[in-house]
Parts: structure tokens; C-alpha cells; sequence
């Protein structure tokens, strides 16, 4: 039985404010499987991520995720959770308020909220707002809203951001987890070192010049 990939990126090329980003880029990820997508400051990790997400449209080339073009409507977002830039934290609301309203919203959360606080290590924190936390816990409280939810793609962009090596450790114990379960993940990173302990298989982006 042939398992249909989660995501089929071909020959994708990426032209932003008149440069040349991406050329030629191929990427595959199969349910099950990390992908760590390196490459030095600029190389395009993060536009890639855009268009798996269906943030940004390729100039050429042909994007399936779960089987269809992405596009940025809930449908998609049902079955893709993406972290990157600090999201928009709600005024007024806690860590674990962040928590309730992710898992009241998608249901069948894949962790309950007290789960998921003990998981990220968010527990002494979870009656505070976000803006009050450290980078590292804000990064956390992030991740834990993306992991929370019911999907079957991740798109991580840089998901080490802050954290301290102790955690990146486990992060990569639930992101094993998680793809150990079905779901596929896709992070660009600059650690190669949460790659590894991920199992990720590597997809390295040369910058174009
Ligand atoms: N909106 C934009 N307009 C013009 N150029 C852009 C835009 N966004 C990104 N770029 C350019 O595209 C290139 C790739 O940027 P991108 O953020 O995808 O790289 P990256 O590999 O994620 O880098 P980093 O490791 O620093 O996060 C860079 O040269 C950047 O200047």
C-alpha cells in the first residue's frame, strides 16, 4: 500500500522584492517522519516554510499538502499547526486561559491543558500572561499551543528559539512522540543538535546568489 506523502514540494522557486530566494527547491515529508530544513542565514528556510503553509505562493513549481495546494483557510489549518514569529497573545488572558482556548476551539486535543502545562514545563507559570514570561517560556507557551491541538503537519520555524538545552531535549522526546503517533514535521532550524536528537532527516537550503 503506497502511503501518500504529507508534503510533495517540487521544483519550487521564490522571487521576493525583485531577488531570486528560492531555486529548484524539492522537499517530501512522509507521515511519521521529521524533516529539519538547514541552511545558513538566508538561505530561504523560512520562506519555504510560508509556502508548505500557504502564506507565500511560488513563482513556479507544485506544492501538495495532505494532497491539495495549501491555502491559508481553516480547513488547512484544522490539520497544520505552525509556530514561527511570536503569535498575538490575547490581552488578559494566562498561559493556561492561551491553553483552554486552543483545545476548547479544535477538541480532541491531543493532550489535556494540565498535560500540556506539565509537558512544557509551564506549570509554575500557567496563571500569568504570556507577556510576563521569559523568551524562552513565551517560546514554550507557543509550542505548547501548536502541540496541544489535534493535526497532522507541524511547521516549526526555528522552534529553538530560546530555550535552554535542557528543554530542547525534550522537545525533541515530543516531537519523536508526535511523529511516533502519524503526524509529520517540518522545522527549519539552525541546531543541528535538536535535529539530531529528533531523528530529523536533514534537507540542506544553499542561499542563492
Ligand atoms: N518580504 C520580503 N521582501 C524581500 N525579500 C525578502 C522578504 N522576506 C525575505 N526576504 C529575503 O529572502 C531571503 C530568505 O529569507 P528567509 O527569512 O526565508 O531566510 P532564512 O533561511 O529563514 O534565514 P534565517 O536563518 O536568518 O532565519 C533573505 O535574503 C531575505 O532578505
Amino acid at each position: 500500500m503506497t502511503v501518500e506523502p504529507t508534503i510533495a514540494a517540487h521544483d519550487i522557486q521564490v522571487d521576493l522584492g525583485g531577488q531570486a530566494v528560492l531555486r529548484e527547491v524539492d522537499l517530501t515529508a512522509a507521515p511519521g517522519e521529521i524533516v529539519a530544513v538547514i541552511g545558513e542565514n538566508g538561505a530561504g528556510k523560512s520562506t519555504l516554510l510560508r509556502c508548505l503553509a500557504g502564506l507565500e505562493t511560488p513563482a513556479t513549481g507544485r506544492i501538495l499538502v495532505l494532497g491539495d495546494p495549501p491555502t491559508d483557510t481553516a480547513t488547512f489549518w484544522r490539520e497544520v499547526a505552525l509556530t514561527g514569529d511570536e503569535p498575538a497573545w490575547y490581552p488578559g488572558l494566562s498561559v493556561q486561559e492561551h491553553l483552554e482556548l486552543v483545545t476548547t476551539t479544535h477538541r480532541d486535543g491531543r493532550m489535556d491543558v494540565g498535560a500540556a502545562l506539565a509537558a512544557f514545563d509551564l506549570g509554575g507559570r500557567a496563571d500569568l500572561h504570556p507577556l510576563t514570561l521569559s523568551t524562552g517560556q513565551r517560546q514554550r507557551v507557543s509550542l505548547a499551543t501548536a502541540l496541544v491541538r489535534p493535526s497532522r503537519l507541524l511547521l516549526l520555524d526555528e522552534p529553538e528559539r530560546g530555550l535552554d538545552t535542557a528543554f530542547r531535549d525534550r522537545l525533541a522526546d515530543i516531537l519523536r512522540e508526535y511523529a511516533v503517533r502519524g503526524g509529520a514535521v517540518v522545522m527549519a532550524t539552525h541546531d543541528l543538535g535538536l535535529a539530531e536528537a529528533c531523528g530529523a532527516r536533514l534537507v540542506r537550503l544553499e542561499a542563492v546568489r
